[in-house]
């Protein structure tokens, strides 16, 4: 069966993943786009034969749309995941799920209210081969209990438009899901610390930070976001355990010699960094719903808990103090115990 998609958003990574459904993932269609911006939607819909439609409900309504996916600005994506449940439609939301806790909790109630998940958050590093050894390993025990965690996420340069706040918000989102998932664990609270400023921001940045998380097993995160580092896009994290520690391979790239020295390519951004996470997301997603099955990836419940526990950190940003994430207890719709 082909999963036949409309797609809410033709921006910047709702073109990579029209793209991606089109040439990369098999039994996959999109058949409608809509954009706030028409000729946006027209540029991505025209040339594999889809329909431009004029708004969000009306592609999650649409009779040849069996699965939405919401590419859209983050603020409206509860508006869209909402609509799309009440459809009964499944639904794959690229972060965040949604930027209040109040919504995301929306989304949870119509989700267990339907009886069966619908809904997917784009969390992609958990398709990422490397993160995926990662959790092999400890899952394995091979390294013993994790004690610790030390992380780095490092953009080359970002716009005037980014503000302190979305480092923890739409950056360090990244680790704050990863780690729950490799952890299996809970993170409890959450400070930040702000080193001396580099000068190669814009002034109103508070750049780079360092996000410091403790989980309920009372494992240490340690996480340096610094989206102006210059060099490159550049994710790193090394597990340490009671036995051992596992690190995150650096993507595979040869190594030349030349002029009496040995280089290795670093990458520059997420495109190509998480290309075949991406690429094995949308596989995996697309597999389950031909097949009939419920999603498998990250939950509303992720979703939920990524916008509380990133919104924490920005109030321990402008605050100085820890702060506690304040999770509401996990229904057991999502493998809680109540
Ligand atoms: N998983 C990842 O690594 C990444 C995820 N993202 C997420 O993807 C989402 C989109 O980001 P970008 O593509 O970079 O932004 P963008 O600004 O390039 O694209 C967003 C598009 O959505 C359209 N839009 C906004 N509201 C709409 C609405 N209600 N209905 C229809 N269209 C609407 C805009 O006109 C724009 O074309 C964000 O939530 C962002 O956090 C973005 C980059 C990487
Ligand atoms: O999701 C992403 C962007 O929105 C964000 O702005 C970047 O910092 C991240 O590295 C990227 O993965």
């Amino acid at each position: 069966m082909t999963v036949r998609v409309g797609v809410i958003g033709a921006g910047w990574i709702g073109k990579e993943h029209i793209r991606r459904l089109t040439d990369t993932v098999t039994g996959a269609r999109v058949t409608a786009v809509t954009d706030i911006d028409a000729a946006r939607a027209e540029e991505a819909a025209a040339p594999i034969g889809a329909r431009v439609l004029p708004g969000g409900a009306a592609v999650v309504a649409a009779d040849d749309v069996d699965a939405v996916l919401v590419t859209s600005w983050g603020p409206t994506h509860a508006e869209h995941v909402l609509n799309a449940i009440a459809a009964g439609k499944p639904v794959f939301c690229e972060k965040p799920l949604a930027t209040t806790a109040e919504d995301c909790l929306k989304i949870i109630e119509a989700e267990v209210a339907h009886g069966r998940r619908l809904v997917q958050v784009g969390f992609m590093r958990r398709y990422d081969a490397g993160y995926r050894q990662m959790k092999q390993v400890i899952d394995s025990g091979r390294i013993g209990e994790p004690l610790i965690v030390h992380c780095a996420h490092r953009n080359p340069t970002v716009p005037e438009s980014y503000t302190s706040g979305m480092a923890a918000l739409d950056t360090a989102v990244h680790e704050v899901d990863v780690l729950r998932w490799l952890l299996d664990d809970e993170i409890v609270s959450t400070q930040v610390i702000t080193p001396r400023p580099t000068s190669k921001r814009f002034e109103h940045l508070k750049d780079p930070q360092i996000m410091l998380f403790e989980t309920a097993k009372g494992v240490r995160i340690d996480l340096e976001v610094f989206v102006n580092c210059q060099y490159g896009y550049d994710i790193q994290c090394e597990a340490v355990g009671e036995e051992g520690l596992v690190r995150l391979p650096d993507p595979a790239a040869v190594g030349v010699r030349t002029a009496a020295q040995h280089s290795t390519e670093v990458l520059t951004d997420w495109v190509g960094r998480f290309r075949d996470a991406f690429d094995t997301e949308f596989r995996e997603w697309i597999a389950n719903l031909a097949a009939g099955n419920e999603p498998t990836g990250p939950s509303a419940w992720d979703g939920y808990a990524a916008t509380v526990i990133t919104a924490a950190t920005v109030e321990a940003l402008e605050s100085g103090r820890v702060v506690a994430t304040d999770l509401k207890p996990r229904p057991a719709f999502y493998g809680g115990a109540a």
